[in-house]
């Protein structure tokens, strides 16, 4: 019999004591108590959503310190909402009245700090294993102050009493389908296990038992009972519970058209209906005859409907409630609350701020994401070795292409600078288009564990950053490395040096670029059609096709000698399209990389070539496609500039995509 399982029960329970003392013994404030009470809430579509009737409507309650609740109703009857508004987690489309208070502060994103939630549609990153993940959020979590063994043995406990040690070494997820992975119930009990780690002062479990099999959902609620043990306030919502799986929740609150059906112990909601005349069949499961009792369609009399006299509508229940004596007593409860609020016994000082006292350093937590990002690359081979694969196949064949067009002579000229060309493009579009996809895909996950402040936004962007660039490195290098010994290009150190570091240069400012599109609009599909006019942008500045900085320096020169407006006459680009340079990159590196290829060539030869038009040395080349040799170092300056603007620009707009505000009364 499940009820009849105390080991089990006391080993999970230990576990918790034994997780929570971990973690408790570096949070003053943990075991403290915390009553959350919410008084006339109405929470209502936001203004551009198409309907504006409230989901919840002027509803009161409370949850006792330490007690495992039920939050049941019929389908759409608001339960995620409430439990959302609770715990601070209403997103802006939903605007919110009345009043939500622990220990009669107003709630405020101090939640997140010491409420746990765990969501019908749970995120878990894919790519790394349960293990890691746990290792993971201890680390994310608890920072510092908890020490390594100390973390291992919880984690090793949390395995071993949530079921999940058989599969700590399972990928949570894997995005290439490939490979075993946790089951829907695996997963629930790993997003269960994980807020295991910090024992909570709430915990929210939205439908936490849907999809698992009467066993597992026993095992989760049984655990949950064992965590409310610890002081842990657990609001459930559920469907369908069996009979004994009800009883184990301290109380219910029952939910109906968005308005409160009852709140109290099953005992009570069975009393409470008998006297509206509402009697439960005799076998009958109790969770199903107050589900139907509340739901508009099915509350109706007769044998196998749960009822065996009366018929009363939900409206009604929901009215004879708030007359009940039951509610009166969740009344006062609210009354104290909001009276120890109004003479200032608020908790103010139990609910500081907890990331201050985790021992949690700004590099310990960017360690920690590259340590996922890196792994994640790892396991996902499609992503990262195909690529490299790519990448030297391309440089093979532009390299045995060009094996022999090289030569000092006017042909060569032309087979030099379309290998630049080359060399520049193949590191600008290929990695800006692929950087597109490196944001969106894990923006959900990303939001969710910045509003639960494991990390801020630039510890996720540039631990994201900084864990690509080896590979981003290596896959350059191997490119460039390639392409140069093959197509024999400038045999001299300094040549090498200088095209290796423009190429790795141009490949991070078009990462960086890819990243900022890619964080400014919110699909893949909308930053790509933005992204290719941009394309034409990088192709027409590339210093190929029009000389913009001879027209520049000749007009500015010309302009400062006659102390007079710069004439129009010789530029090649418009006035109002002289800024497109600035934003480009593709000049600035092919000029780095010919200045690297031709500077100081004494003599080319012109016998293929009337004499007239031959180019005689590297510094004429240079001056043909308007580069200067003196502009290395600036070339180097701008595109080192434009790497950090890029990054600075993605790093804001991700900042203010998931800025967007919770809208919760505070
Ligand atoms: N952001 C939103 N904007 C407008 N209406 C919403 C929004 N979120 C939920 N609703 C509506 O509010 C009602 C309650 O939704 P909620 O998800 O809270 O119900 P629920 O009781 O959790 O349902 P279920 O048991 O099916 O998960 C539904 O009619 C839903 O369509």
């Amino acid at each position: 019999m499940w009820y009849a399982r105390p080991k089990a029960i006391m080993a999970a329970r230990e576990t918790i004591i034994r997780a929570g003392d971990c973690a408790v013994d570096n949070l003053d404030d943990a075991p403290s108590e915390a009553t959350l009470i919410w008084h006339n809430l109405t929470v209502t579509p936001a203004a551009k959503t198409s309907s504006r009737l409230p989901v919840l409507n002027d509803i009161s309650g409370t949850l006792q310190p330490g007690t495992l609740v039920a939050l049941m109703g019929p389908s759409g009857a608001g339960k995620t909402t409430l439990m959302s508004a609770l715990a601070y987690r209403l997103t802006d489309t939903m605007s919110t009245t009345g009043e939500i208070r622990v220990n009669g502060r107003p709630i405020g994103p101090y939640m997140y700090d010491i409420s746990g939630y765990i969501y019908q549609d749970e995120l878990l990153p894919d790519g790394i294993t349960v293990q890691e993940h746990l290792e993971l959020m201890a680390n994310l979590r608890l920072g510092k102050s908890v020490t390594p063994d100390c973390k291992r043995a919880m984690i090793a406990d949390i395995l071993t009493k949530t079921g999940l040690e058989r599969c700590a070494r399972t990928l949570i997820a894997n995005s290439i389908g490939i490979g075993k992975t946790l089951s829907g119930g695996e997963k629930k009990r790993l997003a269960f296990a994980v807020e295991l780690l910090s024992k909570p002062k709430f915990l929210f479990c939205d439908e936490p038992t849907t999809g698992l099999d009467s066993y597992s959902a026993r095992q989760l609620v049984e655990m949950m009972k064992s965590l409310t043990r610890c002081g842990t306030t657990v609001l459930c919502s559920i469907h369908q519970p069996a009979e004994k799986l009800l009883h184990e929740f301290d109380s219910l609150i029952l939910l109906t058209g968005g308005r409160t059906g009852f709140i109290g112990s099953s005992r009570e909601a069975v009393q409470f209906l008998r006297r509206q005349g509402l009697e439960c069949e005799q076998g009958y499961n109790t969770a199903d005859f107050l589900l139907k009792a509340l739901s508009t369609s099915t509350n109706t009399n007769g044998r196998g409907n749960g009822f065996t006299t009366g018929t009363v509508c939900p409206l009604s229940i929901c009215n004879n409630y708030s007359a009940s004596e039951v509610a009166r007593r969740q009344e006062a409860l609210i009354s104290a609350e909001l009276y120890r609020a109004a003479i200032g016994e608020a908790g103010q000082s139990s609910m500081r701020d907890r990331t201050q006292q985790r021992g949690r350093c700004w590099f310990y937590t960017l360690y920690w994401l590259m340590y996922r990002h890196t792994l994640q690359s790892h396991r996902n081979p499609n992503l990262q070795y195909f690529k490299l694969i790519q990448r030297i196949a391309i440089a093979l064949l532009v390299g045995l292409c060009f094996s022999d067009a090289i030569e000092l002579s006017q042909r060569g000229v032309q087979a030099m600078q379309g290998v630049i060309f080359l060399i520049v493009s193949e590191n600008t579009f290929l990695p800006m288009y692929a950087a597109l996809s490196l944001f969106p895909e894990s923006f959900p996950l990303f939001q969710r564990e910045k509003k639960a402040n494991l990390y801020s936004t630039p510890q996720f962007y540039i631990s994201r950053i900084l864990a690509m660039t080896p590979f981003v490195l290596l896959e350059t290098c191997a490119f460039i490395l390639i392409v140069y010994f093959l197509a024999h290009l400038r045999p001299t150190l300094l040549g090498l040096v200088v095209t290796v570091a423009a190429s790795v240069l141009v490949m991070n400012v078009s990462i960086a670029c890819g990243c900022f599109f890619s964080t400014l609009f919110p699909t893949v599909a909308t930053a790509m059609s933005y992204l290719v006019p941009f394309d034409y942008i990088l192709m027409i500045t590339s210093g190929i096709f029009i000389k913009i900085w001879y027209v520049w320096r000749t007009d500015m020169l010309e302009s400062i000698s006659t102390n007079s407006p710069p004439s129009n006459s010789r530029r090649s680009m418009p006035l109002y399209l002289r800024w497109m340079p600035f934003i480009s990159w593709m000049m600035f590196a092919s000029e780095a990389i010919s200045i690297a290829q031709w500077d100081g060539v004494k003599s080319i030869e012109c016998s293929d070539i009337i004499p007239s038009v031959c180019l005689h040395n590297g510094e004429q080349v240079l001056e043909q496609y308007s580069f200067s040799s003196s502009h290395l170092r600036t070339d180097f300056v701008v595109l080192v500039g434009q790497y950090f603007i890029y990054h600075t620009l993605a790093m804001l707009c991700l900042a203010w995509r998931v800025s967007r505000k919770f809208n919760v009364a505070s």
